[in-house]
């Protein structure tokens, strides 16, 4: 049975169509059994419709207005995802800040995140733009991609890969997001391939042991 890698995302999905191509190319060894939006009426819901996996929307606002804590959408967030029996979680531009109350839910469940900077530069949302400005200030010559584990500290997850992404002095902004997305989607593939071969490999020492 192919591993089971559920995907949380929160708006265009281009990173969960490239998983999407690379399963469907039998690049990626995994299926999809679901994906969850935390926003309605984005284009990576209508994505994963097209592919014919099943999608939630599971908003905070309802939360915040019926007075409930970030926790108790976090906990149904969970409840969601675990009920789908993954084997691995992917963030894949999930933008949603998940409480140790949500993490604590998946001690042995790898969770990773796909981050468009490098390890402690511009952690956090608007990392692209972020690094577009500090590099026209002359703070850095150039920005990257990585796929990281998830923990509390947002962003400060062990990296998987890491990849440094040029910024050119005719880059406008959507340059620049070209480029880094183009890097995404390969280092999104590559890393959720890398972590399922890892797994496995742990089941198979596991069992022989
Ligand atoms: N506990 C963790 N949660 C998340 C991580 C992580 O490493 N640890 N990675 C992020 C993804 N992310 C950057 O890669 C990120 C996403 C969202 C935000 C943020 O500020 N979110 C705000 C809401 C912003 C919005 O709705 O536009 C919030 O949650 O209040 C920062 C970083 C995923 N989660
Ligand atoms: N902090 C997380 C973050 O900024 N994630 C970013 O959101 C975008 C999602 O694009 P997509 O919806 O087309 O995959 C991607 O650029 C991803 O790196």
């Amino acid at each position: 049975m192919a591993p089971r890698v559920v995907v949380l995302i929160s708006g265009t999905g281009s990173n969960l169509q490239a998983l999407i191509d690379a399963i469907n190319s039998g690049e990626l060894q995994a299926e999809i059994p679901l994906v969850i939006s935390n926003r309605s009426k984005v284009f990576g819901l209508e994505r994963a419709e097209r592919a014919g996996i099943p999608t939630k929307v599971l908003a905070l606002k309802p939360y915040t207005t019926a007075g409930k804590t970030r926790n108790q959408y976090d906990e149904d967030l969970a409840q969601l995802i675990g009920a789908a029996k993954p084997d691995l979680v992917v963030l894949a531009g999930f933008m949603h800040i998940l409480s140790p109350s949500f993490l604590d839910q998946f001690p042995s469940t790898p969770l990773i995140n796909l981050h468009p900077a490098l390890p402690g530069q511009f952690d956090g949302a608007k990392a692209i733009e972020r690094a577009f400005e500090a590099y026209q200030s002359g703070q850095i010559k150039h920005t990257g991609v990585m796929v990281h584990r998830v923990i509390q500290e947002v962003d400060g997850g062990e990296p998987l890969l890491v990849r440094e992404v040029e910024i050119k002095p005719e880059d406008d902004l959507a340059a620049l997001q070209e480029r880094i997305h183009s890097v995404e989607h390969k280092l999104l593939v590559q890393g959720t391939a890398m972590v399922l071969q890892e797994e496995e490999a742990k089941k198979r020492s596991a069992v022989s042991s």
